[in-house]
């Protein structure tokens, strides 16, 4: 059986007149990409009407934004994410500052933006709102508002899909032969997200013990990347992009889940990195490299729904989509697909699925997207090895053992001088002070200590007079006391002032939060007198919400200020680049 599924028609050449249409999208994970190629199909659909010519929309990564000709574009839509603590996408980052730059007039220009964010972070879909404002400032015309889309709702994206169509059945575009060569200007050698590294793995070292016994043991690994031979660089306070392989076992569960057998040869998805035109493989390599069986689209939802008509299921999935598809309105449909992988739901509506092509459950499928990790060590030190600290994620739903693609991925399933793809990720908005002497406070509990391994590496390199004064958290003293032994060396030498939070080795927890309101005074006089750069890394939803509750609750009580006099200076020093996060949402 050879099949097609989702050829790459997103990079077609049009030699004939139409009414262009630029789909730019910025992506740090790939889903802006893929609503920007949905919409794509969805345009493509569209039939012209009173002998007009065809729509021939383009979709472009906003990293190649020097290709294109804005005075001789018409209608733009953006599709752009947020990411860090509020930046652009790494590869979106030089068209936001060329934008934000740009000082020409695109009055021509008709758009509509739809920025992808998440509620928990305290930027929500600052980089689409930023565009969508630019743009109006140069005096474009928004012919749909900027919709701010809340992680995967989908009830958002459809709605902004079909303001769109309905608007472009009214628009007046004046045709004309399409200018734009994309490939010309995709030339850069550095490995990115769609162009990784294959990099060796040299060492893998557990940092959690494996000797107590705590109920609530974590398991937390060491990784060191060989670079050499690559072009890549990076600086202290960057991120490291893992694409990860799936698990044979799961792989084979859901190939049995899909009637297959494996050895069907199937188009490399378009997704997929060092992608090439009408590469076929077997599906069980694509399975294993390209698709994620995790996470169920609601759209695998729909099509099992429309298919059900009068058979058992029909009731189930009826009852499931009644609210929708949205996460937030919703929430009974996305709690049960929380709990299940894609072979789960195929076999718990088989006597739908069983009716279905592998092919046809695919299309509706996740691309498996890499994962990314704050590195933690620095360049200067070592410029061709890069580390990673992973805590590997294993759980239980339904009473079935579930686990976390990469984090697995890397301590279970690849062995030392195996290599896997990685690509940076850049985060310059955490960065070191240029200014050795300059003190610092991190903040980084769990695998947050990352990037200020880095640092304080770096720092220890450069003989830097600064304080480096750390407050790291975990729930053992003896369990995960991760780089224990670096960082006792360090607080020796009077190098780092160690703070360091057991939450669980006492009745009462005790997370870094309660150890900075401990050091209220040290702390005040750090930030007020000697201008301390503020690093907190880890946890966005809880552990950065309470440390930024502290730190106002200091500049209040030791600073004499409102809680808005403290918010405002906070801000300030946020602006100024001396409150610096890297945080995410688990
Ligand atoms: C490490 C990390 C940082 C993020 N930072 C923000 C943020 O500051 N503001 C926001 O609204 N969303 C933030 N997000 C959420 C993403 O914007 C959201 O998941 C989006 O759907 C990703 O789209 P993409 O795959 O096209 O990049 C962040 C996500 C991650 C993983």
């Amino acid at each position: 059986m050879v099949k097609k599924i989702k050829t790459d028609h997103y990079k077609c050449v049009y030699d004939k007149p139409g009414r262009q249409i630029l789909l730019l999208f910025g992506t740090e994970y790939g889903f802006s990409e893929e609503i920007a190629k949905k919409l794509f199909d969805r345009i493509c659909l569209l039939e012209s009407k009173n002998g007009q010519l065809p729509w021939q929309p383009r979709v472009v990564n906003a990293k190649q934004y020097e290709c294109i000709d804005f005075s001789r574009e018409h209608v733009l839509f953006v599709v752009i994410s947020t990411a860090g603590d509020g930046i652009p996408p790494t590869e979106a980052r030089h068209f936001s500052s060329w934008l934000l730059a740009y000082s020409g007039d695109l009055s021509h220009i008709k758009y509509s933006v739809l920025a992808l964010g998440d509620s928990n972070y305290p930027h929500f879909c600052r980089t689409g709102i930023t565009v969508d404002r630019r743009l109006s400032e140069l005096h474009s015309q928004q012919i749909v508002p900027c919709h701010k889309v809340d992680m995967e709702d989908w009830d958002v994206i459809n709605r902004w899909t079909e303001q769109i169509i309905t608007c472009l059945d009214a628009l007046t575009v004046e045709p004309c032969l399409d200018y734009l060569v994309i490939r010309s200007c995709d030339n850069d050698s550095t490995p990115l997200r769609n162009k990784p590294f294959l990099s060796r793995l040299k060492i893998k070292r557990l940092l959690t013990s494996d000797k107590v016994n705590h109920e609530d043991q974590k398991e937390t690994i060491h990784c060191e990347f060989d670079l050499t031979g690559s072009e890549i660089t990076w600086t202290a306070g960057d991120a490291l992009g893992i694409y990860p392989e799936n698990n044979p076992p799961e792989v084979d569960h859901l190939l049995k889940a899909l009637n297959a057998t494996g050895d069907e040869m199937v188009d490399v998805p378009t997704w997929a990195y060092h992608n090439k035109p009408d590469n076929q493989v077997s599906l069980k390599h694509s399975l294993m490299k390209y698709f994620d069986l995790k996470t169920i689209r609601p759209e695998l939802m729909l099509l099992l729904q429309r298919e059900a008509d009068g058979t058992s299921c029909q009731n189930k999935l009826d009852s499931l989509l009644k609210e929708g598809l949205s996460s937030k309105k919703n929430t009974f449909l996305h709690e049960y697909l929380y709990e299940r992988e894609v072979a789960d739901i195929l076999e718990e509506f088989c006597e739908v699925s069983s009716h279905l092509s592998p092919l046809d459950i695919l299309n509706q499928m996740k691309g498996l997207q890499p994962r990314y990790y704050s590195i933690s060590s620095s360049p200067l030190i070592d410029k061709d090895t890069c580390c990673v600290t992973v805590a590997v994620v294993r759980y239980i739903t339904l009473g079935k053992p579930r686990t976390g693609v990469t984090t697995t991925y890397l301590q279970d399933r690849l062995t030392i001088n195996q290599s896997c793809p990685v690509f940076i990720s850049e985060n310059p908005e955490f960065r070191l002070p240029a200014n050795t002497d300059i003190p610092m406070i991190m903040i980084g509990p769990g695998t947050g200590i990352a990037p200020f391994m880095a640092f304080i590496s770096e720092r220890y390199f450069k003989k830097a007079t600064g304080i480096n004064r750390l407050y790291f958290g975990c729930r053992h003293q003896e369990g995960d006391f991760l780089y224990r032994e670096e960082l006792e060396h360090w607080a020796h030498k009077g190098f780092v002032q160690l703070c360091v939070a057991f939450s669980r080795d006492q009745p009462e927890k005790v997370y870094v939060q309660h150890l900075i309101r401990k050091d209220a005074d040290l702390l005040w006089e750090m930030i007020n007198d000697q201008n301390a750069h503020i690093y907190v890394c880890g946890d966005a939803k809880h552990m950065a919400k309470d440390v930024h509750k502290e730190l106002v609750a200091i500049l209040m009580n030791k600073g004499n200020m409102t809680e808005i006099e403290a918010e405002k200076f906070l801000t300030e020093l946020e602006s100024k680049g001396c409150y610096q996060k890297d945080v995410w949402v688990a």
